[in-house]
């Protein structure tokens, strides 16, 4: 680790210690009895609730916030009066010297060099899903974060929910054997079959809309269609449905299944237009055999009005099939899990008496403050949110190429077989926003 990476407060510390470089594994983790000084990325939406979330322990205090709109940053000012607003993330990292961890959750095309740059100084990172937007990113985000040191969490807290660990360990209980296929589905519809409007609307006043944009091309400003939150259907800033859900309701099959990069994946529903992500994603993986897992196991992804076919829906009887879930086919059982609600074994009379495994839920917000304080580990780091979220993205990629079966190098982070796929792995920021290390 070269000095210059290290954050000041880190800096200080070592110094302090009479020593150089002191950080081996964790750069800059502050001692138990530290206040962490916060910095959110965002100050509205899930910003703002992830403001509150991390604050509710009495060891965060919120320093700093970027908002590139300055309109939605007076709830913010409310409930925290002393925090200091930026409109730029870059003025507040390179203003805030003292700052220890910060949460990223802009939208999606952002969070990759907003973190990186916040790795690059050593400061602890929670983000939101999915990781990254580009797989490129993701591979970056895991590897810097690991190189640093830092202490890192993804903004799935479903994953410390006592819904999902029931899950994944009943799956590691062995009740329904070896997995053979799985289902997963959720009937949001983040994609847009319009064409984009051809028509250009006044910035609002608050408004860096170059800003906004970031790493994406400039383009004119349509009210409505980006910001806030329509940016999930455009292909330059979300993820479509698939990238938004595919983080919370894949991540249970992910750690019940141990699963690692898929070989092979197929897209066999909507595909995106010119500028949004499309609805109704059917998109089938081939994965190498887990532990857990048969040989030749499928895991299938359907979302807006797609659901899995008959004969697999049937499984769960004359139950309604919940609008966001999974389906667990074993050798031995199926499991249906409704998304965040309680997981049911079926056929119901084989799993009568069945001791069902019952695991607490934990704060995944706060095991990310006590995990900065040296206290524990966070339970979705980069070196988990990462593949997770190649995985996802991956799938997004498919639906680009419909009713084509893509095979995937993951250490090379290339598809073999067609090469016009691989000039989605990766983007190309925009000057300016051009970060070390993407
Ligand atoms: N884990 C979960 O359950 C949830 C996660 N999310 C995730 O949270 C993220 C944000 O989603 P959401 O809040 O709904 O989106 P919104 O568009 O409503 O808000 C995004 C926030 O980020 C701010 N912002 C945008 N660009 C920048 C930038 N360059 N620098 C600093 N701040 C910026 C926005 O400001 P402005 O007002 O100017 O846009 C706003 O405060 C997404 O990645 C989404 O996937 C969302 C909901 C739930
Ligand atoms: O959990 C979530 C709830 O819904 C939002 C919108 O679809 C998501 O972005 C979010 O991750």
């Amino acid at each position: 680790m070269s000095f210059p990476e290290m954050n000041r407060r880190s800096a200080l510390k070592a110094i302090a210690g009479g020593l150089a470089f002191p950080f081996v594994a964790r750069a800059g983790v502050a001692p138990p009895s530290e206040t962490l000084n916060h910095a959110s990325f965002g100050g509205s939406g899930m910003a703002l609730a992830d403001i509150r979330s991390l604050t509710a322990s009495p060891h965060v205090r919120l320093v700093a916030v970027a908002d590139v709109d300055l309109d939605r940053t007076a709830e913010v000012k409310r409930l925290f009066p002393e925090v200091r607003v930026y409109q730029d993330y870059r003025e507040l990292l390179d203003s805030e010297a003292d700052l220890d961890s910060v949460n990223v959750s802009t939208p999606d095309h952002m969070h990759a060099p907003i973190t990186r740059e916040a790795i690059r100084r050593g400061l602890h990172v929670y983000t939101q899903k999915p990781l990254t937007q580009t797989l490129y990113e993701a591979r970056q985000l895991t590897k810097a974060a690991s190189d640093r040191g830092i202490v890192s969490q993804m903004g799935i807290q479903i994953h410390s929910h006592p819904v999902h660990k029931a899950v994944v360990a009943t799956v590691h209980d062995g009740a329904i054997g070896k997995v053979r296929e799985v289902h997963s589905w959720s009937g949001k519809q983040w994609g847009d079959r319009a064409p984009r409007p051809d028509r250009t609307d006044p910035v609002p006043e608050g408004l860096d809309w170059d800003g906004w944009l970031g790493v994406a091309e400039e383009r004119p400003f349509i009210s409505g269609w980006y910001h806030p939150g329509n940016w999930r259907k455009r292909l330059d800033f979300g993820t479509g449905t698939f990238g938004d859900m595919g983080c919370h309701i894949l991540d249970p099959v992910f750690s019940a299944l141990e699963l690692t990069a898929p070989t092979e994946v197929r897209s066999e529903g909507g595909a995106p237009n010119e500028h949004s992500w499309g609805l109704d994603s059917v998109v089938r993986y081939t994965f190498p055999a887990s532990p857990r897992t048969v040989d030749g196991f499928t895991l299938t992804w359907y979302d807006g009005d797609r659901r899995p076919p008959e004969e697999v829906a049937a499984l769960i009887g004359d139950r309604r099939l919940s609008d966001q879930g999974s389906i667990y086919i074993g050798e031995e059982g199926v499991l249906y899990s409704p998304y965040i609600d309680a997981p049911v074994l079926l056929p119901a009379e084989k799993f009568m008496d069945y001791a069902r495994p019952g695991p607490e839920g934990d704060d995944h917000y706060l095991q990310f403050v006590e995990a900065c304080r040296g206290n524990g580990e966070t339970s979705t780091p980069f070196s988990y949110a990462g593949p997770l979220t190649e995985m996802v993205l991956l799938g997004c990629l498919a639906t680009r190429f419909p009713e084509t079966s893509l095979a995937w190098d993951a250490e090379a982070l290339k598809v073999t077989n067609l090469d016009e796929a691989n000039r989605f792995v990766r983007r190309e920021p925009r000057e300016g926003y051009r970060v070390e290390g993407l």
